[in-house]
């Protein structure tokens, strides 16, 4: 979703993995030649964003050794689900109410779904995070593995996501793939160089 943690994250798991980091959302301006997705929205229509995204991730899922950070949105197009499949895919779940707080205070000007005028960003973020995340169902939990920041929190011995740093986030990650490899024998055999506890001592001495 908006604001999960997707880039940030992602640059940390592509670093320590020692692969390319790309972030669709980026990909796509770059391919249809407009400096923000906010733009794109305006001047063509989400239809026409959705089919370059679409494209974007076709073309990603035939490389190797990469960590995608893919727009919010990409779930929701079953052709997305193709390409996503090619490699492993992470659903960062976290609470509406936390996406809310992170979004109301960086703003909403790059996020055209959210960005709508009001003088309680913290309210207008959450109730069209919610109806997004009511509307896209179940759809991240296609994922093949999913990061709970509220069970990592629980985990810690505290309720509070607020105080998980990315650090956290990208170990609870690599462990949530290590299990999903682990059952998944014919995949095992596809990403040998993943070793959770190396890597993920090698996030905290980032
Ligand atoms: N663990 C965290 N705790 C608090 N804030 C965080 C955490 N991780 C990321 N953030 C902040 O939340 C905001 C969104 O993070 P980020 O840009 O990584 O998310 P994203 O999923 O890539 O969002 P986007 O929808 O823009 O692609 C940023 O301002 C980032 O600094
Ligand atoms: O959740 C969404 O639908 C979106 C998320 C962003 O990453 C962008 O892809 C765009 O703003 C749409
Ligand atoms: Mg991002």
């Amino acid at each position: 979703m908006m604001g999960s943690g997707k880039s940030t994250v992602g640059k940390i798991l592509a670093e320590v993995l020692g692969y390319s980091f790309f972030d669709s959302d980026k990909l796509v301006e770059q391919a249809v030649g407009m400096p923000s997705v906010a733009q794109i929205f305006k001047v063509h229509s989400e239809a026409f964003f959705r089919e370059n995204e679409s494209n974007v991730l076709r073309d990603l899922s035939s490389m190797q050794r990469l960590v995608v950070a893919t727009g919010g949105g990409a779930v929701i197009r079953p052709i997305n689900w193709n390409y996503m499949k090619k490699g492993l895919s992470v659903w960062l779940d976290v609470p509406v109410d936390a996406l809310a707080k992170r979004i109301a205070q960086v703003g909403t000007a790059s996020r055209p779904l959210l960005d709508q005028p009001s003088d309680d960003p913290y309210t207008a973020a959450f109730t069209k995070l919610s109806m997004l995340a009511e509307q896209r169902g179940e759809a991240y939990a296609n994922a093949d593995a999913r990061v709970s920041l509220e069970e990592i929190a629980a985990k810690q011995g505290h309720g509070d996501v607020s105080k998980l740093t990315p650090t956290d986030i990208a170990i609870e990650a690599l462990l949530q793939v290590g299990n999903f490899v682990n059952e998944h024998p014919t995949i095992h055999s596809q990403v040998g160089d993943l070793q959770v506890d190396s890597h993920s001592r090698r996030v905290q001495t980032l």
